[in-house]
């Protein structure tokens, strides 16, 4: 009896093993089911984004205007790249012209850059932009430049130049022949509010995009750059020349731009660098920028509210030499189609002496802000609310004025745009860009903007 219950024990018990071993077999199934189906899902997504990074145009279009469609490439620098990307680079930085230049821009969606990327395509040159749209002032303004390009088939990415992987890949897909570097953290008084945004684009991007021309480059690019009339700082001697000093900076951005100059001269002398340094006077004009006063001076007259007027210490009217973009454009092609070319090679070994060159691109007649006021009020047709207040320390100057000689003896740059016209042909655009109206401007026939004959397209760049 005891042995019967002990064999039906041992069956219920093997039974019962046995049902266990099929409950876990089948567990163990639907587990590894279950991680085929994850691991595949997971390769599935990863092979789609790889393909998105590099095979962009498929998806949005194959068209320079889907510029933006690189946006995203921004947080991925290291997935820069991939056939239609380098096809894409080298469409837009291939010259038209026997004899053409390549040129890199970079802040090619800023004011200098659009218009020179625009003046440099249409002679046949070919240009690659690159942009880092960061928002000091609307990016929207940026976005409408690069659209702009785009149509002018001009490609312009959105890169920083701390980002040398991204600039050592664009080396290597184009041999450019120049840079025209024109990325800046810009502005005199917002120094004072974001001092470490131009260390980071006036010095350490100045740096960054030096040492790739000089140790990747092949050949290095002759280098055409913009430092600016705040170099000469507190000097009072007039108009300025590039013999006077240039080491009282007044402002963090002056001193920023000065140190570009050292910067360059160093890469010049250990690597052979070509590089030229071009000192910009307050350049104004359509696509301008928000941040400087003539801009948002126009906004405020025309919305009504107040505007300040800043005075010297000693009461006097502060001034500055306006200088007209389309004079600055022809000043930033003569130099470049002036520079020499470097002298290293690849991994930065000098062969020889390089050129260094330094000048000014003013346009030699200084103008009151008080009178650049009334110009605007006779334009827009309407009188500004003035707030005149002693200029704050805030790292202004009162006054500058250029000497322009040398760029004149060395490229034949000569400034033939005066304040008035200037400023009409920006009023135009800028009631045309914003959709805004204006009533007819008072007085003898010389202003209002509707009077301009001269040839500016509707995009607001001169046809002349
Ligand atoms: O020439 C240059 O190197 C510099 O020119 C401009 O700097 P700035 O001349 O100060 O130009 P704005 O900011 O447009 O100011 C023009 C004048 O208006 C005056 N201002 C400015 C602002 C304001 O509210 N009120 C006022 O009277 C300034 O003192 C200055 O005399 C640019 O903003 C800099 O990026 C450039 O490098």
């Amino acid at each position: 009896m005891a042995l019967l219950t002990d064999t039906s024990k041992t069956t219920k018990l093997e039974r019962y093993n046995s049902y266990l071993r099929r409950v876990n077999s089948t567990k163990l199934l639907a587990a590894s089911w279950n991680f085929l189906f994850r691991a595949t899902l997971l390769t599935a997504i990863v092979l789609i984004l790889l393909f998105t990074l590099h095979y962009p145009p498929l998806l949005a279009g194959h068209h320079l205007s889907a510029a933006s469609a690189h946006s995203h490439r921004s947080l991925l620098s290291s997935s820069y790249g991939g056939s239609a990307w380098e096809r894409d680079v080298r469409r837009s930085a291939t010259p038209r012209r026997h004899g053409g230049m390549t040129v890199l821009v970079t802040g090619a969606a800023g004011f200098v850059g659009t218009h020179c990327s625009l003046a440099l395509k249409k002679r046949g040159d070919g240009v690659l932009g690159l942009d880092n749209f960061n928002s000091y002032y609307d990016p929207s303004l940026k976005r409408s430049r690069q659209n702009l390009l785009s149509r002018r088939g001009i490609l312009v990415l959105d890169a920083d130049i701390n980002d040398s992987n991204l600039l050592i890949k664009l080396f290597d897909v184009v041999p450019f022949s120049h840079v025209l570097h024109l990325a800046a953290q810009a502005g005199v008084r917002y120094a004072m509010r974001n001092p470490q945004s131009y260390v980071a684009s006036n010095v350490a991007g100045l740096v960054s995009l030096f040492e790739v021309a000089a140790k990747h480059a092949d050949p290095q690019p002759a280098i055409v750059w913009a430092s600016s009339s705040s170099v000469y700082g507190l000097n009072t001697a007039v108009p300025f020349s590039e013999l006077h000093r240039t080491d009282r900076p007044a402002s963090l951005y002056a001193a920023t731009k000065k140190a570009g100059e050292a910067i360059a001269h160093t890469y010049n002398n250990i690597y052979g660098l070509s590089i030229t340094g071009l000192r910009f006077f307050t350049v104004y004009g359509p696509w301008g920028r928000p941040d400087m006063a003539y801009f948002f001076f126009t906004k405020s007259i025309l919305s009504g509210d107040a505007i300040t007027l800043f005075k010297t210490r000693d009461g006097a009217d502060v001034q500055r030499d306006f200088t007209y973009i389309d004079d600055v454009v022809k000043g930033c092609l003569g130099a470049l189609d002036t520079a020499q070319k470097s002298t290293g090679s690849r991994g930065g070994k000098k062969h020889g002496p390089a050129q260094l060159r330094v000048y000014n691109l003013g346009n030699t007649s200084p103008v009151s802000v008080g009178k650049m006021v009334a110009i605007l009020e006779e334009l827009l047709g309407k009188k500004a609310k003035k707030n005149v207040v002693t200029m704050p320390r805030n790292g202004d100057v009162p006054y500058t004025h250029a000497n322009v000689s040398l760029a004149e003896k060395d490229f034949g740059y000569r400034p033939t745009t005066d304040l008035a016209t200037g400023l009409r042909r920006f009023v135009k655009w800028y009631v045309e860009y914003n959709g805004v109206a204006v009533s007819r401007a008072k007085g003898k026939g010389k202003g209002g903007v509707r009077e301009e004959r001269r040839g500016v397209d509707t995009a607001g760049v001169a046809s002349a």
